[in-house]
């Protein structure tokens, strides 16, 4: 399916807004787009974007706005905020919002949007800043079926698959259950690798056993040899991580679901944050463990 000349409006360009609008004007979409920094938008207009003075106003000009924001808080103030999305929102107009958020932050945007005749989709995604690039992005949908359907050959110059996963929150859980996941895979692979460092074992010998047998899978393969260097070049930033793990938890406090794992793996995110390792990559969760073993060390030492 093409463009059709479509008008998008797209709100946020950080790590994946500025590779998805990227994506939409390659395939012919016309774009118009808003960021707090207006730096990006000027990059952006440079290949063919138009750029919107507020989130009011992008949403005033097309007929359906796309959005990639930080967080719940983000999203809710670029939303109903002064100069919001809400404010530009008349009846036929549709919004989606692809940020990874809670569902009871993405009903509140919902019912906003509603109150104004407009309609709502959220569309977290699954994949990093490469598939961003790449448009290979796997988009959760969930709220209005027949902006899915419109909204659909912009999702497919974004993604290679898209779900559409019924009321609005089915979206938003999914992709928090997938993240938390996530999230303890990546901390469990961080204590293996610092583990095996310690057992004077060869952390490269634990990766191509680990790419061998059961557990290989691509993000232990693109992430390990990397983390084994010390080095986490943002894609997916920590801070962001941190955000879903606490959202994923809250879930599970709502539902009565025991999840130790991902408590365990939470605290080991926030301690990374604490030592300001919040902008690098998700992986610098390695980072962390490794600050704790030297903290122990120099206890022992300190104790001899
Ligand atoms: N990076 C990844 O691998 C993935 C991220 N996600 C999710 O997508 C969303 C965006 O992630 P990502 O692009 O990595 O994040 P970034 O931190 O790179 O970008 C965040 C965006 O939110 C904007 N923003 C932050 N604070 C404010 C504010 N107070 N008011 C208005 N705008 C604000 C930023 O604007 P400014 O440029 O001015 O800072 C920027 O456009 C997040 O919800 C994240 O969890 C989902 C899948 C993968
Ligand atoms: O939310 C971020 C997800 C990153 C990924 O799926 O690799």
């Amino acid at each position: 399916m093409g463009s059709d000349g479509m008008d998008v409006g797209f709100l946020g360009l950080g790590i994946m807004g500025i590779a998805m609008a990227r994506n939409l004007l390659k395939r012919g979409f016309k774009v118009t787009v808003w960021n707090r920094s207006p730096a990006k938008c000027e990059e952006l207009a440079k290949e063919g974007a138009s750029i919107g003075s507020s989130p009011a106003d992008v949403v005033k000009k097309c007929p359906i706005t796309i959005a990639m924001l930080a967080d719940p808080s983000v999203a809710l103030s670029v939303a109903l905020g002064p100069d919001g999305v809400v404010e530009g929102i008349s009846p036929g107009k549709g919004y989606v919002d692809m940020s990874t958020v809670d569902s009871g932050t993405s009903s509140r945007i919902a019912e906003a949007v509603a109150a104004k005749g407009g309609d709502f989709l959220e569309a977290p995604v699954s994949g990093s800043k490469q598939p961003a690039e790449m448009a290979t992005l796997i988009i959760l949908a969930a709220g209005s079926k027949s902006l899915f359907d419109k909204v659909r050959p912009a999702f497919d110059a974004m993604g290679k698959k898209s779900f559409y996963l019924n009321d609005v929150g089915g979206g938003a859980k999914m992709k928090l259950v997938v993240n938390m996941i996530m999230g303890s895979m990546m901390a469990a692979f961080s204590e293996g690798l610092s583990l095996a460092d310690k057992a004077g074992l060869s952390q490269q010998t634990l990766l191509e056993v680990l790419e061998l047998g059961a557990m290989g899978n691509p993000m232990f393969k693109m992430k390990g040899p990397s983390m084994i260097d010390g080095k986490y070049t943002t894609a997916f930033p920590l801070k962001h991580q941190q955000k879903d793990m606490r959202l994923a938890l809250a879930l599970g406090d709502e539902l009565a679901q025991s999840m130790p794992v991902a408590a365990a793996a939470n605290e080991t995110y926030k301690k990374a944050r604490s030592l300001g390792l919040g902008d690098q990559d998700f992986s610098a969760v390695h980072q962390a463990l490794a600050h704790e073993a030297a903290n122990a060390s120099d206890s022992a030492k300190a104790a001899a």
